[in-house]
């Protein structure tokens, strides 16, 4: 069993190898930067979910006998709160598709305020807390939970539901 991530984010690397040496054993794991086909921001629970689907189809698609994982961070808003949206994907080189969102949380106003300006969340965070390169450690979500769920943690959640969901439907085929 071989799996690439559509993704150089060490971050999502963190959880994918954690997870899958967890639950599948010692596998070839291997990362690339494949397009996630959406806007580098996306705004929904719709364009994130894609956004994961075409970066696992992407990577599986890069190697023979490969399954590809996609991990899209994003934001969606309900009513007036804009909420940090994240999804998973994995895709099985028969061409099945398993999908997972995480958990969700509400962005302060002033940082919704800039994503709404067409700011991108990684450079919004970034300013917001006074820091470099969230996005490949703690994230939003790190920050703005004191640390108690950093964004690693969250993608690992996400690659608990998706590689949950690939052993049921082999267990149960
Ligand atoms: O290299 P890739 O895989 O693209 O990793 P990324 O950090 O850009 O992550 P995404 O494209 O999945 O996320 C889309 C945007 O949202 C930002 N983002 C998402 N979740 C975040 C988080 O928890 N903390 C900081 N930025 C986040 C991210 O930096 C991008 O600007
Ligand atoms: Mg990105």
């Amino acid at each position: 069993m071989k799996f690439i991530t559509g993704s150089e984010n060490q971050a999502k690397m963190r959880a994918v190898t954690r997870m899958i040496e967890r639950y599948l054993g010692n596998r070839d794991i291997s990362s690339a930067s494949v397009a996630s086909g959406v806007s580098p921001q996306p705004m929904s629970d719709e364009e994130t979910r894609q956004g994961a689907i075409n970066r696992a189809v992407a990577a599986s698609a890069l190697q023979e006998d490969t399954y590809g994982i996609g991990l899209e961070g994003g934001v969606r808003i309900i009513g007036r709160t804009m909420y940090l949206c994240n999804w998973g994907a994995l895709a099985t080189p028969d061409g099945q598709v398993f999908t997972a969102a995480g958990a969700q949380i509400p962005l302060p106003e002033d940082l919704a305020a800039e994503i709404k300006n067409g700011k991108e969340l990684g450079d919004a965070v970034d300013y917001y807390f006074k820091k470099q390169q969230i996005r490949l450690s703690e994230g939003a979500m790190g920050m703005l939970t004191a640390q108690t769920v950093p964004r690693d943690v969250l993608f690992e959640h996400i690659m608990q539901l998706l590689i949950g969901q690939f052993l049921y439907s082999k267990a149960s085929s």
